[in-house]
C-alpha cells in the first residue's frame, strides 16, 4: 500500500536525551547527539529536545547555550546541503574530506556556507528547570511530565546522550513503522538497533554486541507511542495551554511526588517502570503485559550510532549492572511467566524474555562447559580413556549445545518484535 501524508499532518515528537556525568559522557558528545536530533529530516516546529543533565553541571549547561548558537547555523546547513552525517565531530573527521586542497576543504566549505545562512536560522529556546532525580528511568519519568505540560507530543523518541542520530531521516522511518500497521493502535512502541561507531577491535569485551540475538532484545532505544487518543491525553495531562500558565506549580508538585516513587509497588500509569535497573526491559514487559505490541526496524545506514565502552572496568561495569537488572525482573510482578498467566505476554515472548532475564545463569552454562572440556583434558592426560566416560563426556556436551541452540533458536524466533528491514 502506498499512501502519502501532508507535512503539516505529521504528529510531533518529544525527544528525551539524557546524561549525568559530563566527565565520563563528555559534554561535546552529549551537545553533537543533540545537534544530529535537531537536524534530522523532520519539520522544525514539530520536534522539541529536552535534554536532562543529573549531574547539575555548570559545564553542559554552558555548553547548551553555545551548542544552540552553532545549531543555528548547523541545521539549516544540513538540510541546504542535504549533509548524510549530522553530528558535527563525525562530519568533520569523515575520511572523505579532502583536508589537502583548502578551497574543498569540507570545514571550510561548511564555514563558509554556514555564515552565508546566518540569519535564516530557526528560533531556539532554552529553558532550565531544576529538579533532583538519581535514575535514568526517573529522569525520563520527569521528562514525559513536563513535556506533558510543556509541548504534550504523542510521540517520545529516547535515546543516551552518546547515541547520535546517524540517519536524518530516522523520523520518517520511525513513523512508516507508527502509521504503517494494519492495526497501528496496537502498536506501543518501536526500536532501532543499538550500534556503536568505535570500540575495540575484535570486541575484546562483547561491548559492542554483535550478536544478532542479544540486539533483538536489547530494549535500549525506543520510539513510544503512547496509543492515547487526544481524549485521553486531555484527561491525562489537561489542555496544555491553560496547564502552561500554572506550570511552576504543577512542577513542583511532580518535583515532591517524584521521591516517593521509590517503591516499585507504587506502579505509576504513565512513564517507565522502577523496580529493576534496567528499567527499559522492566518498562517493556509491562507493556507487552498489556497486550500490546512492538516494532523493530533496522535502517541503512543505522539509525543511531553510540560509544561502545572500550576498557575492561567499565564493560565489567555495564554488563554487571545489566545482568543484575535483567535478573531483578524475575522477582517483580512482570516477571514473564506470571504476566503469560495472568497478563497478556504470550508463551513465546515469555520465553524471549527470559532467556533475557537468565543472561546472569548463563555463566553457569559457560563455567559448566569449561569444566567439560578440562576435564576431558585431564582425562586425556590420564590416558583412561573409558568408552562409558566419553560417553557421558558427549553427552553432556550435548546437552550444553543443545541447551544454547535452544536459546539461540528462542531469541531468533520470538515473537516479541516484529522485524522491518527497510
Ligand atoms: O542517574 C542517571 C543515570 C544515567 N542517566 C543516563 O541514562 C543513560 C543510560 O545510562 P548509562 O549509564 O549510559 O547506561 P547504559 O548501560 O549505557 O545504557 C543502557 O542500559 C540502560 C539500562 O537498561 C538503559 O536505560 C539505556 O537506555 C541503555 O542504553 C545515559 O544517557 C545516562 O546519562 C541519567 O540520566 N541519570
Amino acid at each position: 500500500m502506498c499512501f502519502t501524508v501532508n507535512e503539516s499532518e505529521f504528529p510531533a515528537v518529544d525527544i528525551f536525551v539524557t546524561t549525568a556525568d559530563p566527565i565520563l559522557e563528555p559534554c561535546i558528545i552529549t551537545m553533537n547527539t543533540v545537534l544530529s536530533l535537531l537536524a534530522v529530516d523532520y519539520p522544525a516546529g514539530k520536534l522539541a529536545l529536552y535534554l536532562s543533565d543529573d549531574g547539575c553541571s555548570a559545564l553542559t549547561f554552558y555548553s547548551l547555550v553555545e551548542m544552540t548558537k552553532f545549531a543555528k547555523l548547523w541545521v539549516p546547513f544540513c538540510k541546504k546541503y542535504n549533509v548524510q552525517v549530522r553530528a558535527p565531530f563525525r562530519y568533520f573527521n569523515s575520511k572523505s574530506t579532502p583536508m589537502e586542497d583548502d578551497s574543498t576543504n569540507m570545514g571550510n566549505f561548511a564555514r563558509r556556507s554556514m555564515l552565508q545562512l546566518r540569519g535564516r536560522s530557526h528560533v531556539m529556546v532554552i529553558q532550565i528547570l531544576l529538579f533532583s532525580v538519581v535514575s535514568n528511568a526517573r529522569t525520563i519519568h520527569l521528562l514525559l511530565r513536563v513535556s506533558g505540560v510543556m509541548t504534550n507530543a504523542p510521540l517520545m523518541l529516547n535515546v543516551d546522550c552518546d547515541m547520535y542520530a546517524n540517519n536524518p531521516q530516522v523520523f520518517l522511518h520511525a513513523m512508516c513503522m507508527v502509521f504503517g500497521f494494519k492495526k497501528e493502535e496496537n502498536y506501543a512502541f518501536f526500536q532501532f538497533p543499538q550500534a556503536f561507531y568505535d570500540g575495540l577491535k575484535d570486541d575484546p569485551f562483547g561491548s559492542r554486541f554483535a550478536d544478532a540475538f542479544v540486539r533483538i532484545f536489547a530494549q535500549l532505544l525506543f520510539l513510544a507511542f503512547y496509543n492515547m487518543s487526544n481524549e485521553d491525553l486531555h484527561k491525562m495531562f489537561g489542555n496544555s495551554i491553560e496547564l502552561r500558565e500554572s506550570a511552576a506549580q504543577i512542577l513542583s508538585e511532580s518535583n515532591s511526588k517524584i521521591e516517593n516513587r521509590r517503591s516499585p509497588s507504587n506502579f505509576i500509569e504513565v512513564g517507565l517502570l522502577y523496580g529493576s535497573t534496567t528499567e527499559d526491559v522492566l518498562t517493556g514487559l509491562g507493556i507487552h503485559g498489556r497486550g500490546w505490541r512492538s516494532a523493530m526496524t533496522s535502517t541503512d545506514p543505522l539509525a543511531f550510532l553510540g560509544c561502545a565502552t572500550t576498557t575492561y572496568q567499565s564493560a565489567l561495569t555495564q554488563q554487571k549492572r545489566w545482568v543484575a537488572g535483567l535478573f531483578e525482573v524475575l522477582f517483580t510482578d512482570k516477571n514473564p511467566l506470571l504476566l503469560t498467566v495472568k497478563g497478556n505476554l504470550w508463551f513465546r515472548q515469555a520465553l524471549g524474555y527470559f532467556h533475557l532475564c537468565l543472561w546472569a545463569v548463563h555463566s553457569c552454562l559457560d563455567i559448566a562447559m569449561l569444566l567439560g572440556i578440562l576435564e576431558r583434558v585431564v582425562w586425556e592426560w590420564e590416558i583412561w580413556d573409558s568408552i562409558v566416560h566419553d560417553l557421558e563426556i558427549r553427552s553432556f556436551g550435548f546437552v550444553v549445545c543443545a541447551g544454547m541452540q535452544i536459546y539461540f533458536d528462542v531469541s531468533k524466533h520470538s515473537a516479541s518484535f516484529e522485524k522491518y528491514v527497510t
